[in-house]
């Protein structure tokens, strides 16, 4: 129990400055594999509960990882944790904790364990102690047992000393969701900034955890009329202080090169921001379809080049509208419900990329089981970034696996939202309006007749502004055009009168 890691027996992959943990930094976020099938453990949800259902706990049939076959058996017995999952279902609909779980198994799945069994218990709140009331803890032990369960893990974030409590009951490691989450993040970082970012909110994520040991000996020491009890005296105590000395100083550590990132990050932003380009930026929840969107979009030929802004972050697509106005499409990392407040925080600079845009494309994936919810939970987010005042546009996408009920509850639901499917190619053509409509429009209209030695400003017009008409004269070239203020400074020598456009 002396080292950080062993302290915080939560993750399986901690940030370790020697194996550090990837972040994917083209599309970053969490894949979710759940596809909502329906799994019913209970009839009705509310109040009518007799308290044999309260107290029961219930197995959610179909909720567990599908091998394709005994090669990958073989292999995963290897490598991956077998895990059953406890959720405790305290408030809201059925739906909402039947998706809460899927998506919990999802998560799991995605950071490489096997699914062996899932269980959830309907209570008022979680048990101060043990997360599940103490006699379904152990029914849970026993299902770990005859299951072969190396993990255990909670739907929630769980305090320190409840992890400890259950994992002294199921006698096997037990983790929560946020801890899962992280992992998943710490498996798909490969940026360095990622990576750091990441690390960070491991190690934030850690530090009360050592705090929680701390303090149940500082009680116990307060217990023993202020003086620590035998073995708690000493090096042990040393020993955390250490510890927590370590995590504090790699932690500022990482916040400053975090910072130096942040403004490299900004000058290529702000730089970007001269050349009045507008900035689209693509949120939503994991899994929605943002990056299928984005290589629909740029990749389509009709409303783009897929050409790769080399000076951009690699997330960054520059892209065109079938009018010839150009802007920028980024690509950010997905969110979850309950996103860990220590990755928001950490992402906080990445995220800056929606704060700043002139348009958040919210994806919304119809198919799931609660997009509604999950417009909620990417809203939160968008909140705790401040980026709830850029104007956004909701666009719910899979509508190729999505029933005719469904989608007209959903159209109901949100009316202003553009319905589409990035596999199939519906909608994108009303998308592509919808961008036009709402991507601002270069500032200032010009007539201008630009010499043939200056072919590089017409180019420039084409490229920045949005050309109303162009003719080849004796003189030179004659543009009128919809250009930024950076550019019609530069343009100002060649203006001409109105009349000559004709
Ligand atoms: N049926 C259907 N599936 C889609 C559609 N668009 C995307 N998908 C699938 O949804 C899954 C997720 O797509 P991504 O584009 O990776 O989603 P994302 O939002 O970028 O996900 P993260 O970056 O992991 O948060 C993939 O398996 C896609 O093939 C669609 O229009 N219809
Ligand atoms: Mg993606």
């Amino acid at each position: 129990m002396s080292l950080p890691a062993d302290a915080a027996m939560a993750s399986t992959r901690y940030p370790n400055p020697n194996l550090s943990p990837s972040f994917d930094g083209d599309d970053g976020g969490v894949v979710l594999l759940g596809d909502g099938e329906g799994f019913s453990f209970f009839d009705e949800q509310g109040d009518g509960f007799d308290l044999e259902e309260r107290g029961a706990l219930r197995r959610i049939p179909g909720l567990t990882t599908e091998l394709e076959d005994v090669t990958e058996v073989e292999y995963r017995q290897l490598r991956l944790e077998r895990v059953v999952l406890i959720g405790v279902w305290t408030s809201g609909s059925l739906l909402e904790a039947e998706a809460s779980m899927t998506e919990l198994a999802a998560l799991a799945t995605t950071a490489g364990s096997m699914v062996l069994d899932a269980l959830v218990q309907r209570r008022d709140r979680p048990d101060t102690a043990t997360f599940v009331g103490s006699g379904k803890a152990r029914e849970l032990a026993d299902v770990v047992a005859s299951t072969g369960a190396d993990t255990v893990i909670c739907d929630g974030e769980l305090t320190p000393g409840q992890l400890r409590q259950l994992e002294e009951v199921v006698k096997v490691k037990v983790i929560d969701r946020t801890a899962l989450i992280l992992d998943i993040f710490a498996q798909h970082a490969t940026s360095r900034e990622g990576k750091a970012q990441v690390e960070l909110a491991q190690l934030q994520y850690m530090l009360p955890r050592l705090r929680g040991w701390g303090e149940s000996m500082s009680r116990a020491a307060a217990s023993s009329g202020g003086r620590a009890p035998i073995g708690t005296r000493g090096p042990g105590e040393t020993k955390i202080e250490t510890d927590r000395r370590r995590l504090r100083t790699r932690m500022a550590k990482l916040r400053r090169e975090l910072a130096a990132m942040a403004t490299v990050r900004e000058t290529k932003r702000s730089s970007r921001r001269r050349g009045a380009v507008p900035a689209v930026a693509i949120a939503g929840y994991t899994n929605a379809g943002k990056s299928s969107l984005l290589n629909r979009l740029t990749g389509a030929g009709v409303l783009v080049e897929d050409a790769l802004f080399a000076t951009l972050d690699p997330t960054v697509r520059r892209a065109t509208l079938p009018d010839g106005r150009v802007f920028t499409l980024a690509d950010t990392v997905g969110f979850v419900r309950h996103l860990p407040h220590q990755i928001v925080e950490a992402f906080r600079s990445t995220l800056e990329e929606v704060v700043d845009a002139d348009l958040v494309l919210h994806v919304v994936d119809g198919s799931a089981p609660d997009p509604m919810g999950q417009i909620t939970a990417v809203r939160e987010v968008l909140a705790e970034i401040d980026a709830a005042g850029v104007p956004e546009l909701v666009v719910v996408n899979k509508v190729d696996a999505v029933d005719p009920t469904t989608l007209a509850v959903l159209r109901k639901a949100v009316p202003d939202a553009i319905f589409v499917s990035a596999r199939s190619g519906t909608g994108l053509a009303e998308l592509v309006d919808a961008l036009s409509e709402r991507i601002p429009h270069p500032e200032i209209e010009m007539s201008l007749l630009v010499p043939y030695t200056r072919g590089d400003l017409v180019s420039r017009i084409h490229r920045d502004g949005e050309v109303l008409s162009v003719e080849h004269t004796g003189a030179g070239t004659a543009v009128a055009a919809r250009v930024p203020v950076s550019l019609a400074a530069e343009l100002e020598p060649f203006r001409v009168a109105e009349a000559l456009r004709n």
